[in-house]
C-alpha cells in the first residue's frame, strides 16, 4: 500500500502527465528526503564529479560547447543516494499503475552547474531511439533568487521556438516531462545550482543481451 502522504502529489503528477506531458511541482519532496540528498550533497567531493558529457562520440570541446555541468550518478549501495531512488521506484510503481506506462528502471545523477555553466536547448530522447521515456529534475537550492538565472526553459513540443514555460530550480520542486516530447534548456547560473536530473526508462533488454544500466 502506498503510504497516504504520497498518495495525493504523486496523483497530481500522473494527472498533469495525462493532461499536458508535463508537470512542474513546487514542494513536491518531504523536507525530511531533501534534507538527507543534501547531507550527500556535503559529503561528497569535487572528485566524486565528472565533467557532463553529450554523447559517446562527442569530443571534450564539443561536450562544453553545449553543457558545462559536473554529474555523479546516484546508486543503491549509498545509503542517502537510496533515500531518493526508493522514492522514485514508488513514483514508478504509482505511474506504472495509474497511467499504464510499463516504466522499468530509474537512473539520475547529482548535477551541479558552477558559475557560468548552462545547457543549451536538447531533447532528453528521440522518438524511437532510446528507452528513456520520462524525465524528472529535482531541485535542491535553498532560497534561490530570481537574479541567479539558471532557469529551466521548457519549450512547446509543436513549436520548438516557442517558449512554453519558465522554471526557478526552487528547493524542492520537481518537474517531470515526456523525455522525447520538450526541448528544454538551462539558462546560464550566477551561483552554484544543485539538481537531481533522472530517466524513467522501458526495458531495452534484447536477444538475451540485458538492458544496459546507462
Ligand atoms: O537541471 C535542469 O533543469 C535540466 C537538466 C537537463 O536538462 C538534463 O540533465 O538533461
Ligand atoms: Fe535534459
Amino acid at each position: 500500500m502506498l503510504d497516504l502522504d504520497l498518495e495525493f502529489p504523486f496523483e497530481k503528477l500522473a494527472q498533469d502527465l495525462q493532461t499536458t506531458g508535463i508537470s512542474i511541482l513546487p514542494n513536491f519532496v518531504s523536507p525530511d528526503i531533501l534534507s538527507k540528498l543534501e547531507l550527500r550533497i556535503a559529503e561528497l567531493s569535487s572528485d566524486d564529479f565528472k565533467q557532463a558529457g553529450i554523447g559517446r562520440l562527442a569530443s571534450h570541446e564539443q561536450n562544453k560547447k553545449i553543457r558545462r555541468d559536473k554529474i555523479h550518478w546516484l546508486d543503491t549501495s549509498n545509503e542517502l543516494e537510496s533515500v531518493w531512488l526508493n522514492y522514485m521506484g514508488e513514483l514508478k510503481a504509482y505511474l506504472n499503475r495509474r497511467l499504464f506506462m510499463g516504466l522499468f528502471s530509474y537512473e539520475s545523477h547529482f548535477a551541479i552547474y558552477p558559475p557560468g555553466a548552462f545547457y543549451k536547448k536538447h531533447m532528453d530522447a528521440f522518438k524511437g531511439k532510446t528507452n528513456r521515456i520520462l524525465t524528472t529534475v529535482l531541485y535542491l537550492n535553498q532560497s534561490w533568487a530570481s537574479d541567479n538565472g539558471g532557469e529551466l526553459v521548457v519549450y512547446n513540443p509543436d513549436n520548438h521556438d516557442e517558449i512554453l514555460t519558465t522554471v526557478l530550480p526552487s528547493y524542492g520542486t520537481l518537474v517531470t516531462f515526456l523525455s522525447d516530447e520538450f526541448p528544454h534548456e538551462v539558462l546560464v547560473a550566477n551561483e552554484k545550482r544543485y539538481s537531481i536530473a533522472g530517466w524513467f526508462r522501458v526495458n531495452a533488454s534484447i536477444n538475451h543481451s540485458i538492458d544496459p544500466p546507462k
